[in-house]
């Protein structure tokens, strides 16, 4: 039909990835009919294109009935946005767009769970070979990313140009990125979150031992030009599997050993580095942590809480590694067996 046709068409485009600094800049003087013009051919675009590459999943992946409830989502959305190629902009045309927008990001809020999903049914229906890994591994990336991108589109324009008040209108944000992050307060924030959880489950928890170097403004607290949200979730992530692996390693004992942040402003990077003495993991296993097939296991149900552990290696860190790199920074593991692991969150000091 049409639509096969407007894929074709769109998909000829290439995403035009924002930087960081471009959304900084935009938000600094927004336009609303600007950002409508751009959107509305841009999410186009990159739905065409991971639609492509959707049509492109190995069979066996496609007619599971997760990965094709996805697949709707995608088609469905794409057809929402077409509505508004070639419209005369109007208030009333802007509005809808805002709240069509809305409605895509609710639709596709459960992907990453349910393309696990999908991945399930198809390692309990199917063999799967290592060419079917690998090309479920680049795709789940790629879809991932494609995902994060065009979920920052649409925050940044419905809390820019949204009606619900910018609860932190006030402060200096610019739709979801704080020009002046502070490291700390998110490195804190997701320590004690973790270790909330962390003492649900084994009844204790490792201290945080935490410390900044400031290369150029010792003393400085540091900031960095980020997406707070996407930093919390990074370092969230690494909290909990560093307290899992010192408590399993420690646990017997009276004391357990603290888990170590060492936070570095240099001229190019901002490192977070989470270092725990947890025993580690050997090095020829370290790929498997941030490989969708060997992480997706069957989700304990919700009664059986209790037997949830506290870091399942679930989608968590592939994912954690995609919003690292989504603004041009990236996630390294380095570990020890025997000894302890040395997470390291690297992110780009903006040119703002
Ligand atoms: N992320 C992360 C980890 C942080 N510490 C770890 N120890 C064993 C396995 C994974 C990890």
């Amino acid at each position: 039909r049409n639509i096969s046709k407007m894929l074709d068409h769109f998909s000829q485009y290439n995403p035009s990835p924002l930087s960081i600094k471009q959304f900084i800049d935009f938000g600094r003087n927004p336009c609303e009919r600007t950002s409508f013009t751009f959107l509305r051919k841009e999410l186009p675009v990159r739905l065409a294109n991971i639609m492509k590459e959707i049509h492109l999943l190995p069979e066996n992946l496609l007619r599971t009935p997760s990965a094709n409830l996805v697949n709707q989502w995608y088609a469905q959305s794409f057809k929402d946005l077409l509505k508004f190629k070639d419209l005369e902009v109007s208030d009333k045309i802007l509005t809808q767009f805002c709240e069509s927008l809305i409605m895509i990001r609710n639709r596709h809020s459960d992907t990453v769970q349910t393309m696990a999903q999908g991945v399930l049914e198809l390692k309990e229906n199917y063999p799967v070979d290592q060419q079917t890994e690998n090309s479920i591994q680049y795709f789940l990336d790629r879809l991932y990313m494609s995902r994060i991108s065009i979920r920052m589109l649409i925050n940044q324009h419905t809390l820019l140009f949204g009606t619900d008040l910018n609860v932190t209108s006030n402060s200096r944000h610019v739709g979801s990125i704080d020009p002046n992050c502070d490291v700390v307060s998110i490195v804190r924030d997701a320590y004690e979150n973790a270790r909330f959880l962390c003492d649900q489950y084994y009844l204790a928890s490792p201290e945080l031992q935490l410390f900044e170097h400031n290369r150029n403004m010792p003393n400085a607290p540091i900031q960095v030009v980020y997406v707070p949200s996407h930093l919390y979730h990074m370092l969230f992530e690494l909290f909990k599997n560093s307290m899992r692996a010192v408590m399993e390693f420690h646990g017997d004992k009276e004391t357990v050993p603290p888990v170590v942040a060492n936070i570095s402003l240099g001229n190019e990077d901002v490192c977070i580095k989470v270092s725990d003495i947890g025993g580690g993991i050997a090095r020829s296993q370290i790929e498997l942590l941030f490989n969708y097939m060997y992480s997706t296991a069957p989700q304990p149900s919700k009664s059986a809480s209790p037997t949830v552990p506290l870091a399942g290696y679930g989608y968590g860190l592939p994912l954690s590694r995609l919003y690292a790199r989504y603004l041009q920074g990236d996630l390294v593991l380095q570990s020890c067996e025997g000894f302890g692991t040395d997470a390291v969150v690297y992110l780009k000091v903006s040119q703002v």
